[in-house]
């Protein structure tokens, strides 16, 4: 049981020492400023051998325009961890317990011990502020098709560019039949549903081998930032079937474009997967009818974007006709109804699985847009421009270094693969709806200038000269 000091004096404190670490994780939304940290709430887990102290912080970081709300793991240790030196976040004096050493929970072998506990409906969530009571705020909920003898040999944080920390557990079922599952830990949190959560549950209560088998969720009642007698629910992390040793697209399409070898075949298929998903998640989840208010709605967000993306790179000023142009014509154009979607699809979020073909992941949409609206029912074509903008981007990357080369031929080649397998699986060609292809394909490349602008400057030349190009297209296109 988790013993609290709660007369205990702590130096520095814990949000004093989390600051400056947090400042430097890939999931920290404000680069380049420390945050400005307030805590919300804590929840805790058990550590059984009663040795390691774990408790789960939601801060508040009010340094920015906007509040951002993370959730951080914590474990405290009376001594090092061995190997976790890359996870300490620091140390601090503890008046009745002495020097403890703190770390990033998600690495640490006893969290994950029972964060999976946890997700398994075997361990019972603690209160943050008090010795041995429960905490009912914090809701688990086991898959039913997923085994509850789950035994597992070990567990490590999935390295990589991540906006959020997984966890792949390496487990085997009662009769060690090898049963690898994923843990993602949501960093940011908001309250409302997680559509990587919710979508991802519907598709695999629905069968759809599309998608990882889903293991469970921890789900949590926080004190809203805004106003802490408000409660604010949300989902805090789930486990899905991990697939070993594949690899995601995006790896697969940057080795091809590198070897100048087409990729048109696996284009075409996944062209064929995503219609199917589309399909799929239209039978399982709401649709909507279109409305001229739905249609003004959308167009009202693709004017936003222009302008956020103006405000990052100035010069784009100079197409503000032209993209409103773009923006006009979609809105004339004919809409199929609103359904769920993937909503921030990309090369990145798709495997090849062996014996059973695309998979697609993180359906948590676009991390720069507020939750409540990533999970209204939208567009599909807003997916499909979405993984046409990433063949531009494999093709971009190679070019960026290759100075001179061109991989255009490659991400065309691609581009009309994909399209291909889709009109073949969905029955309509997504190129008959040209000028909602055109503007979702546009819409994005000024959601990734922001987005690159922010994280990672030296590649937002790739979304600048895109936009360039669709606007030519347009010119083209829709005349
Ligand atoms: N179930 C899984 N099986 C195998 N690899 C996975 C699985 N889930 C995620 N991954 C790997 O982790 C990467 C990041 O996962 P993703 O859901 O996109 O996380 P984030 O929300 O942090 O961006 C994926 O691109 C993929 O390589
Ligand atoms: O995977 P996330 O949900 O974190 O998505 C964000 O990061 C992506 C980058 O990892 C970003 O995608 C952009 O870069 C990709 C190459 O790294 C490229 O394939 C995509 O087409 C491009 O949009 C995504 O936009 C962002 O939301």
């Amino acid at each position: 049981m988790a013993e609290i000091h709660d007369t205990a004096t702590i130096s520095p404190t814990k949000l004093e020492l989390i600051g400056p670490w947090m400042a430097r994780q890939r999931w920290y939304a404000a680069k380049g400023r420390l945050p400005v940290l307030r805590k919300v709430w804590s929840w805790r887990l058990d550590d059984p051998a009663g040795a390691v102290g774990i408790e789960t912080l939601l801060v508040v970081d009010e340094g920015g325009p906007e509040p951002v709300l993370y959730q951080v793991p914590l474990t405290y240790r009376g001594a090092p961890l061995d190997g976790g030196q890359h996870a300490l976040v620091g140390t601090m004096e503890h008046s009745v317990l002495g020097k403890r050493w703190v770390y990033d929970g998600t690495h640490d072998p006893v969290y994950a011990a029972q964060l999976l506990a946890l997700v398994l409906e075997q361990a019972a969530p603690q209160a943050g502020s008090a010795s041995d009571t429960p905490e009912p705020a914090v809701v688990s909920k086991r898959h039913p098709s997923w085994t509850s003898e789950t035994l597992l040999k070990s567990a490590k944080v999935l390295s990589g560019e991540q906006s959020n920390t997984s966890i792949i557990f390496d487990c085997t079922d009662g009769d060690g039949v090898p049963k690898p599952l994923i843990c993602k830990v949501f960093r940011t949190l908001q309250a409302g549903e997680n559509p990587d959560v919710t979508v991802q549950g519907a598709l695999s209560e629905a069968g759809s081998t599309r998608v990882p088998t889903m293991v469970g969720t921890v789900s949590a009642t926080w004190p809203s930032v805004a106003d802490a007698d408000e409660p604010a629910y949300g989902h805090l992390a789930f486990a899905q079937e991990f697939f070993p040793g594949t690899e995601d697209a995006w790896r697969v399409a940057l080795r091809a474009v590198a070897a100048h070898e087409d990729f048109d075949e696996s284009a075409r298929q996944l062209g064929a997967a995503t219609a199917e998903v589309h399909a799929r998640l239209a039978e399982v989840l709401p649709t909507e009818p279109v409305s001229p208010e739905a249609i003004a709605g959308v167009a009202a967000g693709m004017r936003a974007r222009y302008i956020a993306a103006a405000s990052e790179v100035p010069a784009l000023a100079a197409y503000e006709h032209r993209i409103a142009d773009v923006v006009d014509r979609a809105v004339n154009a004919s809409w199929p109804a609103l359904q769920r979607i993937h909503g921030d699809y990309h090369l990145g979020q798709v495997l090849k699985v062996a014996e059973r073909g695309w998979v697609l992941l993180d359906f948590e949409g676009e991390p720069l847009r507020p939750l409540a609206e990533r999970s209204l029912p939208d567009l599909a074509v807003r997916d499909i421009a979405g993984m046409l903008r990433s063949f531009d981007y494999a093709a971009g990357s190679w070019e960026q270094s290759h100075p001179g080369g061109s991989a255009r031929d490659w991400a065309q080649g691609a581009q009309e693969a994909f399209l291909d397998g889709y009109a073949a699986q969905c029955g309509r060609d997504p190129r008959e709806d040209a000028a909602l292809l055109i503007a979702f394909q546009l819409d994005k490349a000024l959601y990734e200038v922001v987005y690159e602008a922010r994280n990672r400057p030296t590649w937002l030349t790739i979304p600048t000269a895109a936009v360039v190009r669709l606007l030519d297209d347009a010119r083209k296109d829709l005349t």
